[in-house]
């Protein structure tokens, strides 16, 4: 559904990355993972098509919905910022009709954001606001979510409730799913595949059980981390990664 071959994007002489092979297949989810500055919002734009390949090509559908890590706090109910998904159904001069908003709401429903439907997005936190702009992907009704970041303005309750979302779109099987994120369980806990960006000219995608190794990971972050099941009552055993200071 999605595909990058040899895909490269280069900043002056630099190459961000290169030789880039991704695939994401629909009912598939695959989690990026890298240090600061190492690319992921480059791919995931790169793999939105917002940023253009330098080397390589990308396959994708018409329409990739899109959740970026921040959004401008605009003056505008979170209802009607989750129906400007709609827009593209709409033709150039068409209004949203009742069914779009029907769409609307069912999303905002979905991640239960209902709370926040008559609300101004300039008036909520950050991270209401990217349950919001989850939302919004949702009701673009793309086969294709990508996600940057989603969890990095979240509180623990909502990365709870993000990765509870997360999971019931991956079992409902709809979606195809790329997100990008600095917190490698939750990789584990949501995701087929992890993409590791190791260096510019060295990716590593694989099943999250076999490529998230703790050799792997220690070398991606360039420092020592152990990978641990711990029992916990009622969970059965919850994957863990542990830093060692
Ligand atoms: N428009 C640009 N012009 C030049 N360099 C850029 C531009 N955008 C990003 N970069 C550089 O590209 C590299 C990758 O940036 P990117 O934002 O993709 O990293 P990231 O892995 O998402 O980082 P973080 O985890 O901190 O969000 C960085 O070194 C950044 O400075």
């Amino acid at each position: 559904m999605i595909a990058l071959k040899g895909a490269g994007i280069r900043r002056g002489e630099r190459w961000i990355f290169r030789g880039l092979d991704l695939s994401l297949a629909p009912g598939r989810c695959v989690a990026v993972l890298g240090p600061n500055g190492r690319g992921k919002t480059t791919l995931i734009k790169a793999v939105t098509g917002l940023d253009k390949l330098d080397e390589g090509t990308r396959t994708a559908p018409p329409l990739v919905a899109y959740v970026p890590q921040v959004i401008a706090p605009l003056p505008y109910r979170a209802l009607d910022v989750v129906v400007m998904a709609r827009a593209r159904s709409l033709g150039l001069f068409g209004t949203p009709r009742r069914a779009d908003y029907d769409i609307a709401r069912a999303a905002l429903a979905r991640i239960g954001a209902e709370a926040f439907t008559e609300q101004r997005l300039d008036r909520l936190s950050g991270g209401e606001r990217q349950l919001v702009l989850l939302a919004r992907a949702l009701a673009t009704q793309s086969p294709v979510l990508v996600l940057d970041e989603p969890a990095s303005a979240l509180d623990l309750a909502n990365q709870s409730r993000l990765v509870a979302v997360l999971r019931d779109l991956r079992a409902a099987g709809e979606h195809a799913i790329l997100f990008s994120t600095h917190l490698p369980t939750h990789a584990l806990e949501v995701a087929d595949e992890a993409l590791l960006l190791m260096g510019p000219e060295d990716q590593r995608q694989g099943p999250v059980d076999a490529v998230m190794s703790e050799s792997n990971l220690s070398a991606l972050y360039g420092t020592p981390l152990r990978r641990r099941q711990v029992a916990i009552e009622g969970h059965g055993l919850v994957e863990t990664i542990i830093p060692l200071h």
